[in-house]
């Protein structure tokens, strides 16, 4: 029970359905896996043979960000006639938070009961903060998202969200970053975020700070869990296919070029600060964690010295420097790139060469035996081996790319344009915008046809016939027609 991160247990309604999938009446959620419920019995764990209820009706995971933290698990709806917790319509495609004791419930009146494995709460941990519960509009929910070395993530509501409580539908959670900067100033992050628009970064809705210097940021919460998680299992990060890697790829360079296009340098890319919607295969991805970003001049061509970053991802030419303590404290200010030329926007071009190095072969490339003088010195070498077993089954066109992002010399090294058109990402440009426009912009899907052949990892699409949609008279489940009425 220990690798389960929630437990769904069925809670059926006999007089509805008599399916013999109720033998198994407990489901675990578990780490990497996303349990669905539906028609469909390819895909999902919980199948149910009814016209009401969709084909992939809706989707359950869990996301833990480390061993100590307590999971949180989510739901998503994906159905025509709507997915129902606690008495209210989820909104569709929208995840949602789940808490212990939720009641999940299908058109056809089947229903879950969650379950969470470990106190919700982290009370004392969180008074320990010494943070304000309540801001404004928000509120703030004693959950951990995550932590980092800047500050502790946790899960916000908004105190008062009426159009949505009139709708009958589910209140979204939000997430808010909490830096403690012992000045009553705001953060640059939070600036720099204000005015930054893009679908693939992070985006915040309101930040403050309060009279001890800590600094609040009001952002979307993002629930499929940074990339380093859905990379790992144990001890190591597996690759991932490359149709997968480059659709993340994809959406990465878009941020990118609208960051470098509007100059800010993101200067801290790397698998944690890369969010998922939801842990599997094609999902919207944004970049988070702009606590280190620096906007610079375009039209001066400043250059920036600063030593910043995460050695495993970081340039040649940004620098380093032996004493970790003093990198975590970010007093640094000088480069040892040895003629002090400082560098640009194509350090983010390295962090992407070597985050898309670890999706296709689960192998970080200069980070030697771990330590930072070893990591220092396979960087300043920039020595790849393509020779290695890992690189067997990849593409040509996809370990030039690697190699293009991997060039110790900034001279060789691609921007983010010339990235955008290498042959690995120019030759499916077709599919990763429809598969954008899709999945990411989720423009309707009608017109929009993916070729099967470049979609290399996707479970195969059964075709089931199209699942009905409810008239709220014609529903058998009261409790859902209240629900529908109030949408
Ligand atoms: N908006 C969000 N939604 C969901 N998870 C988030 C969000 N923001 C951050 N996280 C999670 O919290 C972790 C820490 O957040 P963040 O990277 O912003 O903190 P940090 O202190 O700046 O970290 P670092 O030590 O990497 O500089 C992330 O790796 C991610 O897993």
């Amino acid at each position: 029970m220990d690798r389960a991160l929630g437990v769904l247990e069925v809670d059926y309604d006999s007089t509805l359905d008599s399916s013999p999938q109720f033998i198994v009446n407990h489901y675990q959620i578990e780490t990497n896996k996303v349990l669905k419920l539906g028609r469909n019995v390819h895909e999902c764990v919980y199948t149910v043979n009814h016209p009401s209820v969709s084909s992939v009706h809706c989707m359950i995971w869990g996301i833990r960000f480390d061993p100590e933290s307590v999971p949180l698990c989510y739901i998503k709806d994906t159905s025509l006639n709507g997915t129902v917790v606690n008495e209210q319509v989820l909104e569709r495609e929208v995840p949602y938070l789940l808490s212990n004791q939720d009641v999940i419930q299908l058109p056809n009146g089947a229903r879950f009961k969650f379950s969470a494995v470990k106190s919700e709460t982290m009370s004392q941990f969180i008074s320990g903060l010494r943070i304000k519960r309540e801001w404004e509009r928000w509120e703030i929910v004693p959950r951990v998202v995550g932590s980092g070395t800047f500050g502790h993530v946790l899960v916000a509501k908004q105190l008062t969200d009426d159009s949505k409580n009139r709708a009958g539908k589910r209140a979204v959670s939000y997430a808010v970053k909490i830096i403690n900067t012992a000045k009553t100033r705001m953060v640059k992050e939070a600036t720099i975020l204000e005015k930054l628009n893009h679908p693939n970064i992070i985006r915040i809705h309101q930040s403050c700070v309060d009279a001890i210097g800590n600094v609040y940021i009001f952002q979307d919460l993002v629930s499929g869990g940074d990339l380093f998680s859905y990379l790992a299992r144990g001890d190591c990060l597996v690759p991932i296919s490359e149709t997968e890697s480059l659709i993340i790829i994809y959406q990465i360079l878009l941020a990118l070029k609208f960051l470098h296009s509007n100059g800010i340098v993101h200067r801290d890319l790397k698998l944690d600060n890369i969010l998922l919607h939801t842990p599997e295969p094609c999902t919207k991805v944004v970049l988070a964690d702009f606590g280190i970003a620096k906007e610079f001049s375009r039209s001066s061509k400043e250059r920036m010295h600063t030593v910043v970053g995460t050695p495993e991802y970081c340039a040649p030419e940004v620098g380093f420097k032996a004493d970790r303590n003093f990198y975590r404290s970010f007093s640094r200010t000088a480069t040892l790139d040895p003629d002090n030329n400082g560098y640009d926007s194509k350090c983010d071009i390295w962090s992407l060469g070597v985050i898309t190095h670890i999706m296709l072969t689960g192998v970080s490339p200069f980070y030697g035996d771990g330590s930072e003088a070893s990591i220092v010195k396979n960087v300043r070498s920039g020595r790849l081996n393509f020779g290695a077993k890992q690189w067997i089954p990849i593409t040509d066109s996809a370990k030039s790319f690697v190699r293009k992002c991997l060039q110790v010399s900034t001279l060789n090294r691609c921007n983010v344009e010339e990235a955008l058109h290498q042959v690995w990402v120019e030759k499916h440009l077709g599919q990763l915008e429809r598969i954008y426009q899709k999945k990411v912009l989720q423009v309707s899907s009608d017109r929009i046809k993916i070729d099967e052949n470049f979609d290399a990892f996707t479970v195969a699409k059964h075709k089931l016939p199209k699942s009905v949609k409810l008239s709220p008279e014609k529903n058998p489940n009261k409790r859902l027609k209240l629900s529908l009425h109030n949408t």
